[in-house]
């Protein structure tokens, strides 16, 4: 007899990464309650194609979070839910400590109240700032470049406190460059505005954008561009369930690293998606964007041997081959 798995609500299970999780939870046999106020997300791969309960709200609102607590037996969080574009922080900093810190606040306080006591939190390699060591390790220094990295690494001390004061165990996963989708090609990488790099390539093979912008080509690289650790986003969704599995097994609170462990070049990225997708992609050589490291490298040493986590979708032409099956879906 199958044994029955407890629910779990995502917040946030409307966008990218969040969705995956969600499948990736399914597939397992949890029950999942998302909760998204769908700013940014999309309700149909919630509720059409994940068919999974939506509860349309904000995590911010202590009533909403009071309910669903109240109303459904919870055993954990998986808390996607946040801003992300790194520029539009640096910008427009409140709405990220609103959102990003505020909230998540808010969310932690309903669930200690609830007595809910076991959460997921993504955070991001970003709040290690300019890499002293390639690759980097957990115990990195932390040195947040933009408001949004350091909502997370802000996120990630209140998580200490947490644990310490009210005995919420959490598992933190620092992702480094999420990228693909699902290989079923179900769901994928859909953000308004999409400010990442493949999705930016591939949009320009589909010729829904004129060409794309290499910033910067004259970096302490082999080919001159950026390095950075791509990672499947499916492999990220199976980190989630194994983080899950180790807080619900009764795990104490760390912090793990989630990457690829290889870097590729701006180049290698376009070179790679001309081949994938057959189509001509134009490239436009522009200068340096501010604050980006020439390497970004994850060691996740630490999740394989704590949680027993290995990418499986470690080839550049697989990440992008399903990040562009989705792509053709979606567009065509
Ligand atoms: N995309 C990356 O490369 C990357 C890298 C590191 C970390 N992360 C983290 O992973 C998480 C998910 O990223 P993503 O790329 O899937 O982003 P996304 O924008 O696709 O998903 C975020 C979801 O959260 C929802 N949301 C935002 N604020 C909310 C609120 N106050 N209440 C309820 N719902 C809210 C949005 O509607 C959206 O569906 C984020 O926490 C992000 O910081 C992403
Ligand atoms: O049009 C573009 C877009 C990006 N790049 C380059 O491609 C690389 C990857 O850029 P992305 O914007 O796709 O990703 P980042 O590495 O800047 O940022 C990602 O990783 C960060 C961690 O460093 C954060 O987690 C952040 O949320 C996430 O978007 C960088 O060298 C960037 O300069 C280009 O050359 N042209």
């Amino acid at each position: 007899m199958s044994q029955v798995k407890p629910t779990i609500l995502v917040t946030g299970g409307a966008g990218y990464i969040g969705s995956h999780a969600v499948l990736a939870l399914q597939q397992e046999g949890y029950r999942v309650i998302v909760l998204d106020n769908l700013e940014y997300g999309h309700r149909e791969f919630v509720e059409d194609i994940l068919q999974v309960d939506l509860v349309v709200g904000d995590i911010g609102d202590r009533a909403t979070l009071d309910q669903l607590f109240a109303n459904h037996e919870i055993a954990a969080v998986v808390h996607f839910a946040a801003y992300i574009a790194v520029g539009e922080s640096v910008t427009d900093p409140a709405q990220y400590y609103r959102n990003n810190v505020s909230g998540t606040v808010t969310l932690l306080e309903a669930m200690v109240a609830a007595g809910v006591k076991k959460l997921v939190f993504p955070s991001t390699c970003a709040i290690y700032g300019m890499p002293k060591q390639v690759p980097m390790t957990e115990d990195h220094p932390k040195q947040p470049m933009s408001p949004y990295a350091t909502t997370k690494w802000m996120v990630e001390q209140i998580l200490a406190d947490f644990d310490r004061a009210y005995d919420l165990r959490s598992v933190v996963f620092r992702f480094f460059n999420a990228a693909g989708a699902n290989p079923e090609g179900l769901i994928g990488e859909d953000h308004q505005p999409e400010t990442h790099l493949i999705p930016l390539v591939l949009l320009t093979a589909l010729g829904k954008r004129e060409s794309i912008s290499i910033w910067g080509t004259d970096y302490p690289t082999p080919d001159g561009t950026c390095l950075r650790d791509y990672i499947h986003v499916s492999d990220l969704a199976t980190a989630h369930i194994l983080g899950l599995e180790y807080l619900l097994q009764g795990g104490k609170s760390e912090a793990f690293n989630l990457g690829n462990g290889n870097g590729f070049s701006v180049r290698q990225v376009i070179e790679t998606a001309r081949l994938v997708t057959g189509r001509e992609i134009n490239v436009v050589e522009c200068d340096r964007r501010s604050g980006d490291p020439s390497v970004l490298v994850g060691s996740s040493d630490k999740a394989q041997k704590i949680l027993g986590w290995s990418p499986q979708y470690t080839d550049l032409s697989k990440i992008i081959g399903d990040a562009w099956q989705w792509h053709q879906r979606r567009h065509q």
